[in-house]
């Protein structure tokens, strides 16, 4: 499982996915399906963490006719059409998973999701050994959104601040997962907002992603030279981290959008 090699500056995000997902996976009978959130700023791995997790568990990645990706604003885009949606939701996630239980199933966006929808999801998250004769025991759900992202950059911030290292950044330790849990709640135009999700406690993580710093998005440059089959070139990855964005104003400490635009600035540079 590549985690670690191909996620740069994400040890939280890291140590709890691996964990999680390969506990599932080794577990014959799981009591419900892993459901994992994941939070974060703009650019800072969400997407990537999700198809690696598709690569590493189904041949083809996120290809795969076993994994399936729902972008809110994409596939559910009109609130009047809700009802429209809920019942093709629950259609094509009950349909996939009587086919093939190991099924994966992506929401991006979550924080521009219908709050109806979001609870149309819920009723197949939980330890039910079954709903309408199918199981929903063994698939895999991703929710992904930039719910959280500030109260998670505000603490990183403070950490850094406060001169200590990055990866002495723990989940519990600070009461991360609890902010953001928080964050969520009280944030009344996300999806999550009045949604059951939380309540009932169906999510098994929250996965924080930190903004990244400057060596990150180095590292990104170099990898994306890597991907493209160029020889390294720590000069023009410099360059790239150089020019992109930083915030807060008084210590740019981290990426406006993480590594989102590296790829698409490298062949200017070049
Ligand atoms: N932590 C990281 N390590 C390595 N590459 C990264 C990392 N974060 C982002 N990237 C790269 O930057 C690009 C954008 O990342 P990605 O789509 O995963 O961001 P995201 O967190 O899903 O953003 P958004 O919230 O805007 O959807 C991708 O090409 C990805 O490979």
């Amino acid at each position: 499982f590549d985690l670690r090699n191909s996620l740069y500056g994400q040890h939280l995000a890291s140590e709890v996915i691996l964990k999680a997902v390969t506990g599932f996976m080794e577990d014959n009978n799981p009591s419900k399906p892993l459901v994992l959130s994941l939070h974060g700023s703009s650019g800072t791995g969400k997407n990537l963490v999700a198809k690696i997790i598709a690569k590493n568990l189904f041949e083809g990645g996120d290809l795969s006719t076993q994994v399936h990706l729902f972008i809110a604003t994409h596939h559910f885009p009109h609130s009047a059409k809700v009802d429209t949606y809920k019942a093709q939701l629950q259609q094509w996630i009950r349909g996939n998973v009587s086919v093939c239980p190991r099924s994966m199933f992506i929401f991006d966006e979550m924080d521009k999701m219908n709050p109806v929808l979001t609870d149309t999801i819920k009723c197949f998250l939980d330890h039910y050994t079954q709903v309408d004769g199918v199981s929903y025991r063994q698939a895999i759900f991703l929710f992904l959104s930039n719910d959280g992202g500030r109260v998670i950059n505000r603490m990183a911030l403070d950490f850094l601040k406060a001169g200590k290292e990055r990866e002495d950044i723990k989940l519990n330790s600070q009461g991360l997962e609890t902010a953001i849990n928080n964050d969520l709640f009280n944030n009344k135009n996300g999806g999550f907002w009045r949604s059951s999700l939380i309540d009932s406690n169906v999510v098994d993580f929250f996965v924080p992603f930190l903004p990244l710093e400057h060596k990150h998005v180095v590292m990104c440059a170099l990898a994306e030279m890597h991907t493209l089959k160029l020889a390294p070139d720590t000069a023009i990855a410099g360059k790239i981290a150089n020019d992109i964005p930083y915030f807060p104003q008084e210590t740019k400490m981290f990426s406006v959008k993480g590594c989102k635009s590296v790829k698409q600035r490298l062949k200017y540079y070049l």
